[in-house]
């Protein structure tokens, strides 16, 4: 089966000057990065802050050029668009299919647009509808998000969270998009609102047949919403794997890392979990040879200091980990004794 969207060898480079002299550094927020979305599936993507989630989602949707590496995007079978290679021209009707939404819907909603006008902005910019027809498509998105038809006139300001969460939800849907891009869609908010987002976003996508690429920082949430992970750190994927076995059986101990800062009852065992985190995150502009993750690895060996792993399928699949030693060190998962992580059920 072909995937409905495949990322290959994928590199970001980001050059900036910086101090007194203005010397120009680069860092490579991705590197080589693969992956594949199958069609119907929500894959998270997961890391701590820095770790490159964003830009990925954002050279996914073109947001952002990627430095090389390509985007394959096949609609149907048989149809495979290379998007990282069309200008923009080209890339225009394709921009409808891949939508994002992001954290902060008040940033990203502009204050002084009514919510009609805020729903309607994408269907005028792709020049799709008017008049009428755009009335309706606008109506519409806005009920499947469950924004009444009283509120077409107000200006953002005038809702919670929650509800602005739900109109920039809309901007999405109004152009019946494929893939939808959610950048810590529901990090800004309060817990009971973020289920009821969570649970719109799973309707959604049944009722209307979407895949997600979910970007979170929150295990909690990603453990909730995700069929998939995907695991970053310093711009590599880790490890990848189908959401349960990623919390049963992490093979990466970076995946261990990110389940042990969990919420559990227990403080003791809270202390004794933190031991493992060792040293701070290295900066992306000095990467480390060998295991990007070898600085604060408590298994590491010379072998990971020297030689980079590759991401390759662990005992056949479906998890794949990029860990010398993958198969035998013993790692904790989220549920070992700890009691059961996301409560939005
Ligand atoms: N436009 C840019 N110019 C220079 N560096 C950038 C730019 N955008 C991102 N970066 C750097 O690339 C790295 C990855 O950033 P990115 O925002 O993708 O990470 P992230 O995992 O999404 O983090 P967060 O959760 O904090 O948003 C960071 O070191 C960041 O500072």
């Amino acid at each position: 089966m072909t995937a409905l969207l495949e990322v290959e060898n994928l590199t970001k480079t980001f050059s900036m000057r910086s101090g007194m002299f203005g010397d120009t550094i680069t860092l490579d927020a991705l590197v080589d990065i693969n992956l594949k979305v199958e069609k119907g599936e929500t894959l998270a993507i997961v890391g701590e802050s820095g770790c490159g989630k964003t830009t990925l989602g954002r050279c996914i949707a073109r947001a952002l050029d990627p430095t090389s590496g390509s985007v394959s995007y096949t609609p149907e079978p048989g149809k495979t668009i290379e998007l990282s290679s069309l200008s923009k021209r080209e890339l225009k009707p394709w921009r409808q299919d891949i939508r994002m939404i992001f954290q902060d819907p008040m940033s990203s909603l502009n204050p002084y647009m009514r919510v009609f006008d805020l729903v309607a902005e994408p269907l005028r910019i792709h020049k799709l509808a008017r008049g009428a027809e755009l009335e309706q498509r606008v109506v519409s998105a806005l009920d499947k998000v469950g924004i009444p038809r009283d509120a077409l006139q107000r200006f953002p300001h005038a809702f919670s969270g929650g509800q602005r969460q739900r109109i920039g939800i809309a901007r999405a849907l109004v152009l019946d998009p494929k893939l939808v891009i959610a950048d810590e869609a529901v990090s800004a908010l309060d817990v009971s609102i973020q289920a009821q987002i969570l649970n719109l976003l799973e309707d959604l996508k049944t009722d209307f047949g979407l895949t997600y690429l979910f970007i979170s920082h929150d295990l909690g949430v990603v453990n909730y919403i995700a069929d998939r992970v995907a695991v970053m750190y310093l711009g590599h994927v880790v490890e990848t794997a189908p959401t349960e076995a990623l919390f049963e059986r992490p093979r990466h101990p970076y995946t261990e890392v990110l389940l042990e800062a969990l919420p559990i009852a227990d403080p003791t065992r809270r202390a004794q979990r933190h031991e493992a985190v060792k040293g701070e995150i290295p900066f992306l502009g000095n990467r480390p040879k060998g295991c990007p993750f070898h600085t604060r690895c408590r298994f590491a060996e010379d072998k990971c200091r020297a030689e980079k792993p590759e991401l390759r399928p662990i005992n056949g699949g479906p998890t794949y980990a990029a860990c010398h030693f993958a198969e035998t060190i013993e790692l904790k998962g989220a549920y070992d004794d700890a009691p059961a992580t996301g409560t939005y059920a």
